[in-house]
């Protein structure tokens, strides 16, 4: 509904603080002998300020003691039957009568000033008071029964570092031990991650290619192996284009939401490499064997809509309210019976497990060899000279 006058600049989403000095204020106003019109100013800011909607029926009152403080008993003819809105606002005025502009203005002020406190002791505390400590390249985050796994290199399009994929797997690990019913991974920034950070293979010795390629591969195998085995329902909230391996491991998540911004893009052969994280059996299981050939071996990058008509995204969701929705959606599912959510995740993952692992220790090996083809290296070396870019 929306109100003139007293609440009509609502503008919810103003910082804790400010609100919180505000509310001090007017609570300090209400004490004292009657409110004057700088409390009525303030008590007019403040209302621009709660981040809770009061609801329908508040804001009618906040709306007549207005008009009332600033105009008097009510003067204007009653809105026809038809102007359902007008009407109400007119009948919320109307009923306070001949009551003194100066009770109306106490009486306002005094609202807001309630209003302002349970809506300060209701705020969401902020991000980084339920930060995680320990990770230098994730935010890792516990609400609402939802652990949330934040990949942190926004200027680097989160692309994965070696150091990174060890923060996943100890996240995961502590994850699959806590007290959440959910877990979600996701990006920070305008990505969600463009795959393996391509600087891996740049920090090797003249000489030690063969162990580092080695290294390389028992590290992905265990990678690969936690989203395998990980026992709690698994998200994925994309909010960007993912790129590579980032892609690949959504074959092993339990729903994938996408923004209608993300793209996914698994260019193996251009890099000179092979599918890994379990999607040369996955993906032809998801969208068919013609489809996953298209992705894994020719490249093809598809929309958020056309993974989704694949099977490789469960939903899209616009842009511009991507988070809420997503956010609103699984708040409501971490509220489901817990042991009987993990149970049902586990006997549909039980019965392919092996399976997984069989297929995640092949692609390795066969990546292993890859990592040391000319093909990779001249793929590596072109995007940092600059010469490719996806
Ligand atoms: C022998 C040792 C082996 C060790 C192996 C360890 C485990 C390996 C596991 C392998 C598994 C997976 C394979 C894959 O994931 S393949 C996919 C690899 N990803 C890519 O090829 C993407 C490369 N990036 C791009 O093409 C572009 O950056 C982009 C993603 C299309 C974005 O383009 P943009 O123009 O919008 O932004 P850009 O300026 O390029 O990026 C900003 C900065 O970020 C850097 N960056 C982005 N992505 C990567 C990346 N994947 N690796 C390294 N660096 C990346 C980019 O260089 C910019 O940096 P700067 O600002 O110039 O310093």
């Amino acid at each position: 509904m929306a109100l003139a006058g007293a609440v009509r600049c609502w503008r919810p989403g103003a910082g804790p603080s400010s609100l919180q000095m505000q509310a001090l204020s007017l609570h300090m106003s209400k004490t004292a002998m009657g409110a004057s019109q700088k409390d009525f100013e303030s008590a007019m800011n403040q209302v621009k300020l709660l981040k809770k909607d009061p609801g329908n029926e508040v804001k009618l009152k906040l709306y007549a003691l207005y008009k009332q403080t600033t105009e008097g008993p009510c003067n204007t003819p009653r809105p026809g039957v038809f102007d359902l809105i007008n009407k109400a606002k007119w009948d919320a005025w109307n009923a306070l009568g001949n009551l003194p502009k100066e009770t109306a203005r106490q009486n306002y002020v005094d609202l807001v000033s309630d209003l302002s406190s349970s809506d300060s002791s209701s705020q969401v505390k902020p991000e980084t008071d339920r930060k995680q400590p320990g990770y230098e390249t994730l935010v890792v985050t516990s609400e609402d029964s939802i652990t949330k796994i934040m990949m942190n290199r926004p200027a680097k399009k989160n692309a994965l570092t070696i150091q990174m994929y060890r923060e996943i797997m100890l996240a995961l690990e502590a994850a699959s031990k806590d007290d959440s019913t959910i877990i979600v991974l996701t990006g920070n920034g305008d990505y969600y991650s463009s795959g393996n950070d391509l600087m891996n293979f740049m920090n090797t010795p003249p000489g030690e290619m063969e162990k580092e390629a080695k290294n390389g591969a028992i590290l992905l195998r265990d990678f690969v192996g936690c989203f395998i085995d990980f026992p709690k329902p698994l998200v994925a909230v994309i909010n960007g284009p993912a790129v590579g391996i980032s892609v690949t491991i959504l074959g092993l998540f339990d729903l994938v939401y996408a923004s209608d911004r993300a793209t996914f893009h698994t260019p193996f052969t251009h890099l000179g490499q092979s599918p890994e994280g379990c999607s040369s059996y996955t993906f032809p299981k998801i969208m068919g064997q013609a489809k996953a050939a298209e992705m894994l071996m020719f490249g093809k990058k598809l929309t958020a809509r056309e993974a989704c008509a694949q099977g490789l995204v469960t939903e899209v969701f616009p842009d511009s309210t991507f988070q809420k929705e997503v956010w609103t959606r699984l708040k409501a599912y971490s509220k489901l019976p817990r042991n009987a959510l993990h149970i049902s995740k586990q006997s549909i993952r039980n019965l392919e497990k092996e399976k997984l692992h069989a297929v995640n220790a092949e692609e390795n090996s066969v990546l292993q060899e890859r990592w040391l083809s000319d093909e990779c290296m001249n793929a590596v070396m072109s995007f940092f000279s600059r010469k490719a870019k996806l």
